[in-house]
């Protein structure tokens, strides 16, 4: 049985997790912790993997109190930088053998998503990111469509393509975060839960990637499967690409 410990298990995505631990029969829950417990009760005496579902506020500090415990951690909580994930990085040399993975999305839908935009920039002159989510959520843009966009950016440089035509001149313009000369846009929206649209267009002709993920209930087989992997890759990993593909 893995011992799996949840960090914000009375959250949004905690609360699923837990419900999922319960119905795998391979994983038992250990340790439920909220924003006033201490994540060094955590240790390898009582659990296998931590899952970190918390606030991008509370994950970094959580993240280097498990290096520090010595349990291998599977992080879905947004707000990484590429400092934040280089403090990471630091504070696993000292741990060999241990592992933390970070996904910014566990959907299947979203991680395709993802990968057909990188396959497809190439052929487009023009790529935009939408996500649309909740009102409830803290971050914007979201973690997934910062992923989105790198993976974007990145697969243009590797064409040599150069920056996107936009004639865009006013002063003040609301064309959202330009990430890696990527533009990003938030929406947040009352009965929505977590979408991104992925728009890529040609002279006389345009491409949509669409993901949706309606329910909570679409994280869970990524969850799980990083729960049962981890400590397959020591070092730090992101994305659920790694385990798919
Ligand atoms: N990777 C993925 O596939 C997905 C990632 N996410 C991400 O997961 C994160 C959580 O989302 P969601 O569940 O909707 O958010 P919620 O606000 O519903 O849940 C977060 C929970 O964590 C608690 N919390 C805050 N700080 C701490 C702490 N230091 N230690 C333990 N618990 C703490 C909160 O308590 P309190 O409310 O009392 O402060 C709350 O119960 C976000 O970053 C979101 O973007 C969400 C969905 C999918
Ligand atoms: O807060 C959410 O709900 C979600 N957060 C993640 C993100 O910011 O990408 C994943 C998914 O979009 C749901």
């Amino acid at each position: 049985m893995i011992r799996v410990s949840v960090l914000g298990a009375g959250g949004r995505m905690g609360t699923e997790v837990v419900r999922a631990l319960k119905d795998a029969q391979d994983m038992q829950t250990a340790l439920l912790l909220g924003p006033d417990d201490d994540p060094a009760a955590i240790n390898p005496s009582n659990t296998d993997v931590a899952v970190d579902f918390t606030s991008p506020d509370a994950v970094l500090g959580n993240t280097l109190a498990l290096i520090g415990q010595g349990v291998h951690t599977v992080i879905g909580t947004t707000g990484w930088t590429k400092e934040r994930l280089d403090q990471v990085r630091q504070a696993l040399d000292g741990h060999p053998g241990l592992s933390v993975f970070i996904a910014p999305n566990f959907a299947i839908s979203a991680v395709l998503a993802d990968r057909f935009a990188a396959m497809a920039a190439r052929y487009f002159e023009s790529a935009e990111v939408v996500e649309l989510h909740h009102p409830d959520k803290v971050d914007a843009p979201s973690g997934t469509a910062l992923g989105t966009a790198s993976a974007i950016a990145e697969a243009r440089r590797q064409a040599g393509m150069g920056p996107m035509p936009d004639a865009t001149q006013q002063p003040d313009p609301s064309r959202g975060r330009v990430v890696d000369g990527v533009h990003v846009h938030a929406v947040r929206l009352r009965g929505l839960n977590a979408h991104e649209e992925i728009l890529m267009g040609n002279p006389g002709e345009q491409l949509t990637i669409r993901a949706d993920s309606f329910e909570r209930v679409s994280f869970m087989p990524g969850v799980l499967l990083a729960v049962r992997r981890a400590g397959s890759i020591p070092g730090l990993t992101v994305g659920l690409d790694h385990y798919l593909f």
